[in-house]
C-alpha cells in the first residue's frame, strides 16, 4: 500500500487542534472539514482527466477537464460523513456512495448496518473516507465492498492512522490483488487495549456528533 502522511504545517497545525480534548464539536467538525479539503488535494493527485479545448478572452489555449466516469467518493457512517463536504468542495461533482459500519466494541469487529453504492465500479477511481485507521476492520470491509464490484482504483483518506490498521489493509489488499493508496495526516504510535488509537483524538463519530449509546 501506497501511504502518504500530509507533510505540511497547517495539517499538522490543524490535527493539533482536532487532538485537544477541550476542542468543542463545531470547531472539531470545522476543522476536519478543513483538514480534508487540504488531504483532498493530495488525495486527487492522480484523478483521471481528459485534455480540451478552451477559448480565453485572447486565444485558445489546451486544457483538462474530469474525465468520465466521474470519481465516486464513500464516507463510512457516521465519522466519515464529517469529511464528505470537505472532499467534495475540491470534486464538486464526484458521485456519492454511502456505507454504514459500527465497529463493535467487544470484538473490535466491523458492522455494516448500511450500504448504498453503485452496482458496477469498474473503472471508476473510488475515494473512501473514515478519519479514524483504527484495527483497520472497517476500512477493510468497506474495501472488500468496493472490489466485489469491481473497483481496482481505491484511495483512503483518513485523518489518523496506527500501524496495526495499515498492515491489516496492507495484507487483505495484498491478498486479493488489489493496490490501495491511504492519504492521512498524521500516523501515530499504536492501539491501546480497548483499540484505541494512541495518542489519537478519541472516539471520532462522539467528537463531531456527540457520544451515541
Ligand atoms: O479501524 P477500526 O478498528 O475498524 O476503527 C475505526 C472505525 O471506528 C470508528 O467508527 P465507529 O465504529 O466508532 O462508528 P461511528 O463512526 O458511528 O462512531 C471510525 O470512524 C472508524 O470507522
Ligand atoms: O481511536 C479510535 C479508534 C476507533 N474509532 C475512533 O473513533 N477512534
Ligand atoms: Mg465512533
Amino acid at each position: 500500500m501506497h501511504v502518504h502522511v500530509a507533510d505540511h504545517p497547517l495539517v499538522s497545525h490543524k490535527l493539533t487542534v482536532l487532538r485537544d480534548a477541550s476542542t468543542d464539536s463545531p470547531t472539531f467538525r470545522r476543522l476536519a472539514d478543513e483538514l480534508v479539503t487540504l488531504l483532498a488535494y493530495e488525495a486527487t493527485r492522480d484523478v483521471r482527466v481528459e485534455t480540451v479545448q478552451v477559448m480565453t478572452p485572447v486565444a485558445q489555449a489546451q486544457g483538462v477537464r474530469l474525465a468520465d466516469p466521474r470519481p465516486l467518493v464513500v464516507p463510512i457512517l457516521r465519522a466519515g460523513l464529517g469529511m464528505l463536504e470537505g472532499m467534495q468542495r475540491l470534486l464538486p461533482t464526484a458521485e456519492v456512495g454511502f456505507l454504514g459500519m459500527v465497529r463493535n466494541e467487544a470484538t473490535l469487529e466491523a458492522d455494516t448496518y448500511a450500504e448504498r453504492l453503485p452496482d458496477d465500479l469498474s473503472g471508476r477511481q473510488c475515494y473512501v473516507l473514515d478519519p479514524m485507521l483504527a484495527t483497520g476492520g472497517s476500512l477493510a470491509a468497506a474495501i472488500h465492498f468496493l472490489v466485489k464490484r469491481g473497483a481496482d482504483h481505491i484511495t483512503a483518506v483518513c485523518l489518523l492512522a496506527a500501524p496495526e490498521g495499515i498492515e491489516r489493509i496492507e495484507r487483505e489488499m495484498t491478498e486479493v490483488g488489489v493496490p490501495v493508496t491511504l492519504v492521512v495526516a498524521g500516523l501515530d504510535e499504536r492501539l491501546d487495549e480497548n483499540g484505541y488509537i494512541v495518542p489519537g483524538l478519541g472516539d471520532a463519530g462522539d467528537r463531531l456528533y456527540g457520544v451515541a449509546d
